[in-house]
């Protein structure tokens, strides 16, 4: 038989190397430029070959992608996002299915009192203890005296809203989910997490990779991930012990998603057994604790940054903050009375609420869906059943057609939520329509409940109390620009919500 170096061709190996590498380039720019299925679609050339142009916008630019998106729609003809809903996998019919009683408003509101209204007081609190100038009617006058101070000054009292916003939604987050939790830490390592989704997005192998590396190593070489390894811990040895107090029979004090997901309870959306009982399929212990970690990284940022938007945007205002004040100071005669049933009803502060999932939606950037069959067509164009597509709420929520009656879809205007004619009421209907904060289909937002009700009760509760707080001198609304890391975050370098605050009003 012939030595096996006779078989290869001769010649340097780096030259039949890159003879390779242009061939497999040219076949796979060929194949999707020209046989894909959506090569269709209009777009610029760099895009229909390669996802390099998104890790450009988003991993080396961090999170720019949303705002290149409006331009390249504008010269195409799908200008406008695209929302179809995938059919759940099984996996995830399951998955979903064993959080979503946990979620629903119901369990929301059962626990209004113990965990959302005790939190919102102590926020509340936080503001209080830390108010800038003193007036003589002030709760925390003794701390400030001899420390006057006029609005707008730069004392040592500024209250760190971007920060104590975040700590609450997870606060609320981590003791609704898993009954206790220290959360101190957690935002912090996941922003850290949050910066590598988009070289994720793109190379799917390097998540793989990244699990391999060891902690210690992975910690060593960037410290910031000391946190979130850590935070990961908590979770898988929080999972360990519940299984094994289920396996005991130990009823727990208050039940948490670990007790949801891994107790066997009925399920009446999983299959029948021989006997017609429907058990919830065994979920394991990877799957509870990837589903608890992503539920606390979902419910942190998202909320937090909505209710900071809102903050900015009232504070901001003299009219706006004048009417939501009066509207909530008519319809509650204390700080005990205010409550989630009666704060949903109120018109102007659902407006605020509104304004502020439009202009700053938890997920601003593009989701993907997959087409199902048999197909769909958008402005004229066919999208075959199996592609993937993807929307961006953000990008619908400044869509001048549906938002652009009145003022402009950049502004934040609570009134365009509120119908004062027959005109009105239509138009407002279509807004709803295009209203897409927390997606929608059956991977909709599992904790929209809990994020509503968290963003009534600080709204309500802060503007109810306070009616002199003060951004911080120098803060823009350019500080709250988002930017798309998954999650939505504010640019690098932007100056965090700090706020100054007078005197509580009781
Ligand atoms: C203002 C606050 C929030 C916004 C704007 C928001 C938005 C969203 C969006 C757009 C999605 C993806 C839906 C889709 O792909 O169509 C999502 C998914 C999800 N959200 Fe939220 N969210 C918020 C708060 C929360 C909170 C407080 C929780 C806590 C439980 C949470 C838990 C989740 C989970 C677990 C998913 C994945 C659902 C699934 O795949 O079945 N979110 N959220």
């Amino acid at each position: 038989m012939a030595p096996i170096e006779t078989l290869l061709p001769s010649g340097p190996w780096w030259l039949y190397a890159s003879l390779v590498l242009i061939s497999w380039i040219s076949f796979t720019v060929i194949r999707r430029r020209y046989f894909h299925p959506l090569s269709h679609v209009p777009g610029p050339f760099l895009w229909s070959i390669s996802n390099l142009p998104i890790l450009y916008h988003n991993g080396i630019r961090e999170g720019q992608l949303m705002h290149v998106l409006p331009k390249l729609h504008a010269k195409a003809p799908i200008r406008a996002p695209v929302l179809l809903t995938v059919k759940s996998s099984d996996e995830h019919r399951v998955r979903r299915a064993a959080l979503n009683p946990f979620f629903s408003r119901r369990s929301v509101l059962e626990l209004e009192q113990q965990i959302i209204k005790t939190k919102t007081e102590k926020l509340c609190g936080m503001i209080i203890q830390t108010c800038l100038y003193e007036h003589d009617e002030s709760p925390c006058s003794t701390e400030a005296k001899g420390d006057k101070k006029g609005k707008g000054g730069t004392g040592n009292n500024i209250f760190d809203m971007h920060n104590a916003i975040r700590a609450y939604a997870v606060d609320i987050i981590t003791e609704y989910a898993y009954a206790n939790y220290d959360a101190s830490d957690y935002q912090e390592a996941i922003r850290v997490v949050q910066l590598l989704f988009p070289w994720f997005q793109t190379f799917p192998v390097l998540m793989t990779l990244f699990g391999w590396i060891p902690d210690w190593f992975t910690i060593t070489v960037f410290p910031p991930f000391k946190k979130w390894i850590e935070s990961l811990e908590t979770v898988r040895v929080a999972v360990t012990k519940v299984r094994g107090e289920i396996e005991m029979g130990i009823k727990p004090d208050r039940r948490t998603i670990f007790h949801e997901m891994i107790d066997p309870e009925l399920d009446p959306l999983a299959d029948e057994d021989v006997k017609g009982r429907k058990f919830r399929t065994q979920l394991s212990d990877v799957i509870v604790f990837s589903d608890a970690v992503n539920v606390t990284g979902a419910g942190a940022d998202t909320t937090g940054s909505t209710i900071g938007r809102a903050i900015f945007e009232v504070v901001n205002s003299p009219e706006i903050y004048g009417k939501l004040r009066k509207e909530l100071r008519d319809a509650f005669p204390d700080v005990e009375s205010i409550n989630l049933r009666a704060l949903e009803k109120l018109p102007y502060l659902t407006g605020v609420v509104k304004e502020a999932l439009r202009l700053n939606p938890g997920l601003p950037g593009h989701l993907p869906r997959l087409v199902l069959s048999p197909g769909a067509t958008f402005n004229s164009v066919p999208l075959p059943p199996g592609t993937s597509i993807s929307m961006s709420a953000w990008l619908m929520h400044h869509d001048p057609v549906a938002f652009g009656t009145g003022q402009e879809p950049t502004v934040f205007d609570p009134e365009r939520w509120i119908p004062h004619t027959r005109e009105d009421e239509e138009r407002i209907r279509m807004q709803e329509r295009c209203m897409v904060p927390f997606g929608k289909g059956s991977r909709n937002c599992l904790g929209q409940a809990l994020a509503m009700a968290e963003l009534y009760s600080t709204l309500g509760n802060i503007f109810w109390r306070f009616d002199d707080l003060v951004v911080e001198e120098g803060m823009t609304r350019e500080d709250l620009g988002l930017v798309e890391l998954f999650l939505g975050y504010h640019p690098r370098g932007a100056r965090k919500l700090r706020i100054l605050t007078g005197r509580e009003v009781r």
